[in-house]
């Protein structure tokens, strides 16, 4: 398996575009911040001077990001569940809120897809995909909507999606599920705002995580090449612009899509699965007039 992705000391020490106490007094719950850029996201949130809750299905992963996050002086709650589970989605909301009396930002970062071609999707793999990525994100939103809400207090959603607007062969499951999540973000952008909630989505392109070894070597390789940076892009790079979007910066950001992708949303065909010979070699249709 190659390493993608930084070490704990670099995400500890890497310097941040903002102002050490920037987020002091705040709570933030990042989901899936027991890897890649959700580890990332929440460590930077805590260098910042937020307290944060961090989630994910696996203790152990977030046994290490609590660890980090120790080291970087935050305080932090850490709960597992899988956030497919909306009662237990629920559960989480109240242990923030007794913790910390609340969260401030919510980070709906979790989540993941296989590559297959479409039409060999099962109906189990497919339902897995679209459940986590979008009902499990939407448990979240609704659940933090509820008690801000409820408290009286406004909040600030990201949610983290992928670069959907071409489409992307090899991952059409999480296109879909992907797509739901930025319509369901603008509709509620609208219903929120009198209540004071702002939510915007984050669209990474290639970002070099360990999630990025569920790809084939050969769709691995070509990657660099479907941007205009001809690269990976960092966990870092999505993280600031996450507490751009949930911080006192993007106060007056809702509703929005913002690309972290060195322009792979203009140029660059990106396949997660091999390419048909279509693709590849110059030919003629043999469905001619169709
Ligand atoms: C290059 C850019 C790509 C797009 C941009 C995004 C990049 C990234 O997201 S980077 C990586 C992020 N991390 C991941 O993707 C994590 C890895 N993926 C997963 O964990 C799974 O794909 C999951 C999201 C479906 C997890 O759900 P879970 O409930 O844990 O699913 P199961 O493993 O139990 O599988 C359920 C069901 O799904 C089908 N399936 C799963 N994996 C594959 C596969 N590799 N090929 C074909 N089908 C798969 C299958 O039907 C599974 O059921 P069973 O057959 O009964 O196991
Ligand atoms: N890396 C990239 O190039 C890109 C990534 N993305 C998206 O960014 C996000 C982070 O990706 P990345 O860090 O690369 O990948 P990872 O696989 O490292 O991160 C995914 C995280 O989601 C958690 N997770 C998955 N399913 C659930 C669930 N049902 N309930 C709770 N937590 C869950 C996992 O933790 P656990 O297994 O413990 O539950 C894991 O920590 C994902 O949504 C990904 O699809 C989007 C575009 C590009």
């Amino acid at each position: 398996m190659e390493r993608f992705g930084y070490s704990d000391d670099e995400l500890l020490t890497l310097p941040l575009s903002y102002r050490a106490d920037l987020l002091a007094g705040r709570a933030a719950l990042v989901s899936g911040a027991g890897t890649g850029i959700g580890k990332a996201i929440a460590v930077t949130l805590g260098r910042l001077g937020a307290r944060l809750v961090i989630c994910g299905r696996k203790p152990e992963k977030l046994e290490a990001t609590e660890a980090l996050l120790k080291r970087a002086g935050a305080e932090v709650l850490p709960h597992a569940l899988s956030i497919r589970d909306p009662e237990a989605v629920a559960g989480l909301l109240d242990a923030a809120k007794a913790r910390f009396g609340g969260i401030d930002m919510l980070v709906n970062n979790a989540g993941g897809q296989f590559p297959q071609a479409a039409i060999d999707f099962s109906p189990k793999g497919f339902n897995a995909v679209v459940d986590t990525n979008l009902s499990g994100t939407w448990y979240m939103m609704q659940a933090a909507a509820r008690q801000w809400r409820d408290r009286s207090a406004p909040g600030a959603i990201v949610n983290i999606v992928a670069v959907v607007g071409r489409g992307m062969p090899g991952v059409a499951h999480t296109c879909a599920a992907r797509a739901g999540v930025i319509a369901l973000s603008k509709t509620v952008a609208t219903e929120w705002a009198p209540l004071g909630i702002r939510v915007n989505c984050v669209a990474p392109g290639i970002i070099a995580t360990e999630g990025m070894n569920v790809y084939p070597d050969e769709a691995r390789r070509a990657m660099p090449d479907t941007n205009l940076m001809r690269r990976f892009g960092t966990a870092l790079d999505v993280a600031e612009l996450v507490v751009h979007l949930a911080g006192p910066a993007g106060n007056f950001i809702t509703g929005e899509v913002v690309h972290v992708d060195g322009g792979n949303q203009i140029w660059g065909d990106q396949w997660t699965i091999p390419r048909p010979d279509w693709y590849t070699t110059p030919q003629e249709s043999p469905f001619p007039g169709r």
